[in-house]
Parts: C-alpha cells; structure tokens; sequence
C-alpha cells in the first residue's frame, strides 16, 4: 500500500445485541488501513462480518470497540461531507424517476442548482455509457444496467471512496463479469478509492489491487494480499497463469482460516 491512508481501522470489534443471549460478535480487533486510490475487496465466507465491516466504516452502523478514521474524519463527518457513495447488491433505483433523476437525486437533496445537478448527472451517465437512456425507467432496464445508474448515483457527487456490498450478486456470470470490467473502467477514469464485498474468489482477484481474507465468527482479517497483475485487465487476463496462481494463493488464505462454510 504506498499511498497515504485514507481509511484507518483500529482495534475495531462489533458484537451486536451484547449482554444478551443472543449476543453475536461479529467483528474482533479489526485493523485495516486502505490507502487513497486502492480497489480493496473484503472477501470471505458468508455470515464472516464483511458486510459488517463495510457498514462500519460508512457509519451505518457502530464499533462496539475502536476507532476509524475515514478521509481524515469520523465516519459520521464523513458521510456528511459526502466523502463516499454507496452501492448495494440491489441498485435501489426509485421507480417512478426517470434514469437521470434518480443520479440526480443525491445533489437534488443536497441542495445543487438545477443547472448543475443536470450537468453532473449526465456526466455521470456518459461515465457509465447509459447516456442513451437518461430518460428510461429502472423497470426498463436490465439489472446490469440498474446496477450502473446506481454507480453512477452514487459517484455524481463525486465522492472520494466507493463503497460497494456485493453490487454484482445478482447478475448473471456473463453480466457480472461485464460489468466487473466496466467497474475496473470507472475506477481508472475516477481514480476514487474502492471497498468492494464479495464471496468470489476470481471476482475479488480480477478487481482488486489487494484482497483482504475475513476469517468466519467471530470475523477477523486472516490475510491481505496484494494482487499485481497489471492494469487494465482484460478478459484475457483471467485466462493468463499469474491470475491462476493469484486465485489459488487467496483460495488457500482463505480455506487456511478457521470458517464455519466454504465460499464460493
Ligand atoms: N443487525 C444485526 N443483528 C444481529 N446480528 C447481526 C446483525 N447484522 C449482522 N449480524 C450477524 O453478524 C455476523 C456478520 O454478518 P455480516 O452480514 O457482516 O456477514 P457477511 O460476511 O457480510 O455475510 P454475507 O456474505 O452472508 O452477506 C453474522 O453472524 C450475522 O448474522
């Protein structure tokens, strides 16, 4: 990692309902620094605090114990100032708004001049290559393409992080691995600094300039592994024998860390 830090976790554990008998301890004594410009994936099996963690760091959801740092600030600083954007699994398009209305919204509701929140909003949809369709509906769109007016929502405000909570599970193979080159695209068009969640191994390795292995409960970091296959990768590079032998060094961080299921 050469560049500064632009997230720091420190010693965080996150245990939720504690003192009850339901206690669940989903986090313990995380520390991860994630430099500015990075593409970081969050890879382990399911129930492991991936997601957890992500939410953690975009204050959606409290440490029980730590501290973190993003962009210089609190979590909760950070999201006012609208350090990062968010993309979930689900695009989560508002129905009844048009394509470029809903990556409007987010400048809308911070309070953007008209003028400048439709310019913005159509730079954002040339960035994901959905100009054409500003105008459609989220149900007249396939779930790739739902996918990157919500990255593309979630970028308008031009945010310094991505954060991103498996954006790609419910597409298919062939769109899925599309849409990881279009994301690799934006990355490198945007220079913004990525945390990325998922359970595949080959999608964390093609994306990533470094994967960070979770270990299931109680979710702790079993490795951090940086992945140099150069940039831009391209399909032919998960056909290349370095990104085997990348594939098969996180396969065994993986399956070397104590975990309750195998993933994917
Ligand atoms: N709000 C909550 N209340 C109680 N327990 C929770 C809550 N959220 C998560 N957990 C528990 O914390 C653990 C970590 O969950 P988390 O969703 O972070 O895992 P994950 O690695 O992202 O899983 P998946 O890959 O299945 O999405 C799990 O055991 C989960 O059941």
């Amino acid at each position: 990692m050469a560049e500064p830090a632009i997230i720091s976790v420190r010693g965080v554990d996150k245990v939720f309902n504690g003192g009850s008998d339901r206690a669940v301890t989903a986090l313990q004594d995380i520390d991860l620094t994630i430099g500015r410009g990075e593409f970081i994936s969050l890879l382990g099996p399911s129930g492991c605090g991936k997601s957890t963690l992500l939410r953690v760091m975009a204050d959606l959801t409290a440490p029980t114990g730590g501290t973190v740092t993003v962009n210089g600030k609190t979590p909760g600083a950070a999201r006012a100032a609208r350090d990062y954007g968010m993309v979930f699994q689900q695009a989560g398009l508002f129905e009844w708004r048009s394509v470029l209305r809903n990556v409007e919204l987010p400048l809308q509701v911070a309070g953007a001049k008209k003028d400048v929140h439709r310019a913005k909003a159509l730079e954002m949809l040339e960035l994901v290559r959905l100009s054409e369709f500003a105008g459609h509906y989220p149900w007249q769109l396939s779930g790739g393409m739902q996918q990157r007016v919500a990255i593309a929502r979630a970028l308008s405000a031009d945010p310094e992080i991505l954060f991103m909570d498996e954006p790609l599970g419910a597409l298919d193979e062939m769109n899925r691995e599309r849409l990881q080159g279009e994301l690799l695209r934006i990355w490198g068009d945007t220079r913004t600094t990525v945390v990325f969640v998922t359970h595949s191994i080959s999608e964390a390795v093609f994306l990533s300039s470094r994967v960070v292995v979770m270990s299931a409960r109680p979710g702790r970091i079993a490795a951090s592994i940086d992945v140099d296959l150069p940039y831009p990768r391209t399909a032919e590079t998960r056909t290349t024998p370095e990104f085997f032998e990348k594939v098969t060094e996180v396969r065994k961080a993986l399956h070397g860390a104590p975990s309750e299921q195998a993933a994917a």
